[in-house]
């Protein structure tokens, strides 16, 4: 096991690149799956998610590998193996293996997602769906066990607007027989970009982004090439440390569009942004004023930006609130960062954040954004060496984290633990 080690009070300055995103990268390589020939993605990130379900796939019986910057992934030879345990448990995502194979061969077995579990994430939305489209869903000694003799089209109107749940039945109602609508589907930008590896494999989906997804069911998928968005969360973590550590970065490679809640809310709090086609400049000031913040489904601001949101208002003046409308309880950052000196409570779903100064110490990561969280603050600390041990779970989500931050100035190594 690893820690992270950040040297404090060094602003953070010059370029940094943002990877392919992990929710998209996650969701299209299962897609692959359903092809019938080679599905090559390029802009995939390097990060411990990916590889987990490289080997998914693998262990699927399909080919998979680097061709230079390129993923390439031949599914011809994969078989509907049930995967009960191991690496399924390892991230939240492999309940896209229940859509994708579902699609491809009538049946999937697979263990209940593992990953991030800040708090219940439940999976009924999935299943809803998936017995809408006529298939039988068991519970086999703690795998979910999916089968049908027939994927057919329905209406399916999800009671809670979920991403998981939208793709997992665009994945499996793009091999059903006939007509699938998806009613308050999510909207977020990945839902989008597997609907676009889809049609380009020959599906036929219309509305991704939308609350209405219809999709016509067809025969074969086949392969195809498609290059990855942008990771919005990475960005928008990279922004918030420029704007902590009163830095000037430019972060390039992202879709500005998609990070329009977050620059509002800098902008509130008196960062001053700038925004370019593809890129987003950051010049952080001496005086941030507090500001509230309600996480939300998209477009409202992204949940996984929430926890280093609020390593961010600690450097505000005044009080914040910051209140998750997506998940009640993802505060495990909070008493880690009380540590660092920050004052912060929780109330039902809200952090009520009092600005102050933070001090070094030894915290923990206890989830991907958690661990985030505290790379914010321990980059903001004016002086001391911060040691955050669970670095495994920053790696699932950060491309060249420490390679990055150090190209931008800052103190940060790993060291055994
Ligand atoms: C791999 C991936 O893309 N992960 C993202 C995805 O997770 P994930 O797809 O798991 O999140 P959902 O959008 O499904 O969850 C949203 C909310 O709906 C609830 N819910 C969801 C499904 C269900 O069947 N029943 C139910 O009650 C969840 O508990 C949560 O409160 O979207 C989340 C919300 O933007 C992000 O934090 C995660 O980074
Ligand atoms: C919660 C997250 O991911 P996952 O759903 O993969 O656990 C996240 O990316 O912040």
């Amino acid at each position: 096991m690893e820690k992270l080690m950040v040297r404090g009070g060094r602003p953070l300055r010059g370029t940094v690149q943002i990877s392919g995103a992990k929710n998209s990268a996650v969701a299209l390589l299962p897609a692959a799956i359903l092809a019938e020939s080679t599905v090559v993605l390029d802009n995939l990130p390097h990060i411990s998610d990916v590889a987990v379900y490289s080997e998914i796939l693998e262990e699927l019986g399909g080919s998979v590998g680097w061709d230079g910057d390129a993923f390439v992934i031949d599914p011809a030879t994969m078989t509907s193996k049930p995967m009960p345990n191991g690496n399924v448990k390892l991230l939240r995502a492999s309940y896209y293996l229940m859509g994708a194979m579902l699609g491809r061969f009538g049946e999937a077995t697979i263990g209940l997602p593992g990953g991030c579990n800040f708090e219940p994430r439940p999976i009924e939305q999935h299943i809803k769906g998936f017995e809408a489209l006529g298939a039988e869903v068991t519970n086999d000694h703690g795998s979910v066990r999916i089968v049908a003799k027939e994927l057919r089209g329905a209406k399916i109107y999800l009671d809670v607007v979920s991403v998981g749940a939208t793709i997992n039945i665009m994945l499996a109602a793009s091999r059903a027989k006939g007509s699938t609508v998806i009613e308050n589907a999510a909207k977020e930008p990945e839902i989008i970009d597997v609907a676009t590896l889809l049609n380009a494999m020959g599906a036929k989906i219309k509305g991704a982004g939308t609350e209405t997804i219809r999709i016509e069911g067809v025969d074969r998928l086949h392969g195809c090439r498609h290059s990855i968005i942008p990771d919005r969360i990475q960005a928008g973590t990279y922004m918030i440390m420029a704007a902590a550590t009163r830095g000037d970065v430019l972060i390039d490679n992202v879709i500005p569009k998609h990070m329009e809640a977050l620059t509002a809310k800098l902008q509130e709090m008196g960062v001053h942004v700038y925004e370019m086609d593809e890129s987003i400049r950051i010049v952080g000031q001496p005086r941030y004023e507090a500001v509230d913040v309600k996480a939300l489904v998209y477009p409202g601001f992204a949940t996984d930006l929430q926890s280093p949101m609020t390593s961010l208002l600690t450097q505000a003046a005044g009080v914040s609130i910051l209140s998750d409308y997506v998940y009640s309880n993802r505060f495990k950052h909070v008493p880690e960062l009380s540590r660092m000196g920050a004052n912060i409570r929780v109330e039902g779903r809200s952090a009520i954040i009092e600005g102050g100064p933070l001090n070094a110490a030894k915290v923990r990561a206890a989830d991907l954004r958690a661990g985030a969280s505290l790379v914010v603050a321990a980059l903001a600390v004016e002086d001391g060496v911060t040691e955050i041990s669970g670095v495994e779970y920053i790696d699932r989500g950060y491309d060249n984290l420490v390679e990055n931050l150090r190209a931008l100035g800052a103190d940060v190594w790993r060291e055994n633990e």
